[in-house]
C-alpha cells in the first residue's frame, strides 16, 4: 500500500486520540481524510477541520480516496454493518470494538478469506498492549499452555481505587468513565463483559479456536464488599478481576472470567489503576508477562497506530492455528476452588459442591469456600446475581486437571 487515506469511524475518546497519534508519526504515511460520527456539531476536546466531518456512512465508503477504514464507534450493530460493508468492498478495516468482534469473528474471518481484504485489531484487546498480533505470530506454535489477566483497565481501576485507597466504589467508578476507560454502558465493564470479549478474541489467537462469548462462564466485580475487601486484606491477597484461558489437557482447554484472590508472588497482583496485565504460560518457557495501559485515548490510539502501519506492509492475521490438525476441545467440565459470600440467596440451595472447604456464618455475611465444578457455576449462573452475592476464584492448579 502506498499513502495511507483513512476514512474514520468516531471521534470520541479513541477517535480523537487517533488524530492525535496520527499526526504525530512522521513516518506513518497516513492521513485521515474524513471522519463519520453521530453529531457533527458535539463539542469535542480536540479540534480538526470542520470539512472532514460527515454522519453518512457511504460518502467515506464510496469514496476513491480512502483505502484503509478505522472504525471505533460505540454501537457494536453498528460496527458490525460499517465493517462488514467496508470488507465486502474490497477496503481493509481496522478496529478496536471488541463487542462487536467476540460476536461476529467467525463470520469477520471467512470475509477477510474469501474477499481477501485485512482486519485488524490489536486495539480491540488490551488497549496498547500487542496482545494479539504477539499470540498470532511469536506464539505460533503448540507450546501455549495459558493467557490469564487483567484484561479491563476500568474494573481494575475502580478495584485499586476501592482496595488501595479505601475510595467508595461508585466515586471510583465515575472517575473510570470521566477518564475515558469505560464503555459507553460501563456495565459491560464491571459485569466482565468487555474482559469476556476480549478472552473470546485472545482464544482465536492463541490457541485458534472461537468460543461464542455466552459459552463463557463470566462474574463481575460489581457486588463487592466491604467484608470481602477485609476478607482478603486479612488473607493477604488482592482481588482482581481476571479473564484466563488454560489447556487442561493435550485434548482440552477451558475459560471464564471471574473475580479472583491474587497472592504477592503473582505478576498481577502489582497491576494497578488503569494498567492490564497479561500473563502467557508455555510449555517450555514457564511464564512471561505482558504490562501496560489497557484503556484510555492515546494508548488505545498507539495500538491502532500499530495497525495502521501494519498495513503499509500488506499484515493481515493468518489465523494459521485455526488449521492445526489437532486442536484442543473446550470445557467446562473442570474443578475450580471458590469463594461465595451470601446473606439472603440460600447458595447452599442453589450450588453443588463437590466438598466444602470452610464455612463462616456471619452477622453482616456468610460465606463458603469449597470446590465446585465449572459447569455447575455455568448452569447456576443466573440464581448468583443477587446483590447479595460475590464469588471468586481462589487458583488452583485445577483439582481435576487430568481428567
Ligand atoms: N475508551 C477506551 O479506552 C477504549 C475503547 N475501545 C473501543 O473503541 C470504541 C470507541 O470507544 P470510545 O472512543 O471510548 O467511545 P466514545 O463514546 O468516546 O466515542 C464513540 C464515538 O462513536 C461515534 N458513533 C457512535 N455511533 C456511530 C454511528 N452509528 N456512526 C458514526 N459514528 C458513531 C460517536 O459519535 P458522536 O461523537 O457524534 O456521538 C463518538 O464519536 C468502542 O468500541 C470501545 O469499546 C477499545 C479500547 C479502549
Ligand atoms: N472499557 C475498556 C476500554 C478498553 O478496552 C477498559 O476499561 O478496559
Amino acid at each position: 500500500m502506498s499513502k495511507i487515506k483513512i476514512g474514520l469511524f468516531g471521534f470520541g475518546v479513541v477517535g480523537q486520540g487517533i488524530y492525535e497519534v496520527v499526526r504525530k508519526a512522521k513516518n506513518a504515511n497516513a492521513e485521515i481524510v474524513k471522519i463519520c460520527v453521530r453529531d457533527p456539531e458535539k463539542p469535542r476536546k480536540i479540534q480538526a477541520d470542520k470539512r472532514l466531518f460527515t454522519t453518512s456512512v457511504e460518502e467515506i465508503l464510496d469514496s476513491p480516496n480512502i483505502n484503509l477504514v478505522v472504525e471505533v464507534i460505540n454501537d457494536p450493530d453498528a460496527a458490525y454493518d460499517i465493517v462488514k460493508r467496508s470488507m465486502l468492498r474490497g477496503i481493509p478495516v481496522v478496529s478496536g470494538s471488541k463487542t462487536m468482534l467476540a460476536r461476529h469473528l467467525p463470520e469477520l474471518i471467512e470475509l477477510q478469506k474469501t474477499r481477501h481484504v485485512a482486519l485488524l485489531y490489536d486495539a480491540s484487546s488490551c488497549g496498547s498492549i500487542p496482545v494479539i498480533r504477539n499470540l498470532e505470530e511469536y506464539y505460533d506454535n503448540d507450546l501455549l499452555l495459558e493467557v490469564k489477566g487483567i484484561l479491563n483497565g476500568s474494573s481494575n481501576y475502580i478495584l485499586s481505587r476501592v482496595f488501595d485507597h479505601a475510595e467508595p466504589y461508585a466515586d471510583a467508578l465515575a472517575q473510570a468513565q470521566a477518564l475515558g476507560f469505560a464503555e459507553s454502558d460501563p456495565s459491560f465493564d464491571i459485569e466482565g463483559y468487555d474482559s469476556l470479549f476480549k478472552l473470546v478474541i485472545i482464544t482465536v489467537h492463541a490457541l485458534g479456536t472461537y468460543v461464542a462469548p455466552e459459552r463463557i462462564f463470566t462474574y463481575g466485580i460489581s457486588t463487592i464488599h466491604d467484608s470481602d475487601i477485609r476478607y482478603a486484606r486479612e488473607k493477604g491477597v488482592k482481588i482482581k478481576l481476571v479473564a484466563q484461558v488454560v489447556k487442561v489437557s493435550d485434548e482440552h482447554f477451558t475459560m471464564f472470567v471471574m473475580p479472583e484472590f491474587v497472592t504477592p508472588d503473582k505478576y498481577i497482583y502489582s497491576v494497578d489503576d488503569e494498567y492490564n496485565g497479561v500473563v502467557i504460560r508455555g510449555e517450555c518457557y514457564d511464564r512471561q508477562f505482558m504490562f501496560g495501559k489497557g484503556a484510555g485515548s492515546l494508548p488505545t490510539a498507539s495500538s491502532i497506530l500499530s495497525d495502521i502501519m501494519a498495513r503499509l506492509h500488506d499484515y493481515r492475521y493468518e489465523y494459521k492455528k485455526m488449521n492445526y490438525v489437532q486442536k484442543p476441545g473446550y470445557t467446562t467440565d473442570i474443578t475450580l476452588k471458590v469463594y461465595v459470600r451470601y446473606k439472603e440467596t440460600d447458595i447452599h440451595n442453589i450450588l453443588h459442591f463437590d466438598k466444602i472447604r470452610e464455612q463462616y456464618i456471619g452477622e453482616e455475611s456468610n460465606y463458603v469456600i469449597g470446590d465446585i465444578l465449572l459447569s455447575e457455576l455455568m448452569d447456576k449462573r443466573s440464581q448468583l446475581s443477587g446483590r447479595d452475592v460475590f464469588l471468586a476464584n481462589i487458583p488452583i492448579f485445577f483439582l481435576n486437571r487430568d481428567r
